[in-house]
């Protein structure tokens, strides 16, 4: 489905490979820590959020940013081949991303509306594909205001951020904690996958 021109690929994957690419990212959480970040207001953020890749994208007192490390100070962890494949299928492309941020949601956790833009080229898509419990996405216009329209994403949906809608703002309102089984714990992990520069 499509939504404000945004791709929506609802139920792209299948359970199984939900439960592995979960694998995939439980071992990237075990190497990179999750970290509930700062905005640079120095507001708490309710989704924790921890990456993958070349670069990571980090929130303190000192702004918005990717960066090389882990805010403790290592190397984030490669990109899981499984997320690689994902990103290949749904672009096509040979270029691979550079980051896979991931965000947890846990009960109460959301995301204001927002733009994806600390990339240095906005023609890439951004590609983002939902684990675990359902998420009421919001997306609306690229410029700020009007009208949006909201879609409930569930674990295996993916979503791609591209063209003409690369830029618009999106966030998410709420999650239904518990609605999925997927996480024992409950919540919900969201993956977003970016050429960074
Ligand atoms: O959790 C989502 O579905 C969206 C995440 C997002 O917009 C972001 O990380 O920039
Ligand atoms: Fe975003």
């Amino acid at each position: 489905m499509e939504l404000r021109g945004v791709e929506i690929r609802k139920g792209f994957l299948d359970g199984a490979a939900q439960r592995a690419l979960l694998a995939d990212i439980r071992e990237v959480v075990r190497v990179a820590p999750l970290v509930a970040p700062e905005t640079p207001r120095g507001r708490p953020m309710s989704v924790r959020m921890s990456a993958a890749g070349r670069v990571g994208w980090v929130s303190d007192r000192a702004g918005y940013r990717y960066q090389e490390h882990h805010p403790d100070g290592g190397a984030w962890p490669e990109i899981p081949d499984s997320v690689r494949a994902i990103w290949s299928a749904v672009t096509g492309l040979s270029r691979q991303p550079d980051c896979c941020l991931v965000n947890y949601y846990g009960e109460g956790a959301r995301m204001g509306l927002h733009q994806d833009r600390d990339e240095g080229d906005f023609s890439w898509p951004v590609v983002s594909v939902s684990l675990g419990d359902d998420g009421l996405f919001r997306v609306g216009n690229v410029a700020r205001g009007g009208p949006t329209e909201s879609v409930w994403l569930s674990s295996g949906d993916v979503v791609i951020l591209g063209g003409a809608a690369r830029l618009v703002h999106h966030g998410v309102d709420r999650i239904r904690f518990g609605s999925s089984r997927l996480l024992a714990q409950g919540g919900r992990i969201n993956l977003t996958l970016r050429v960074v520069a």
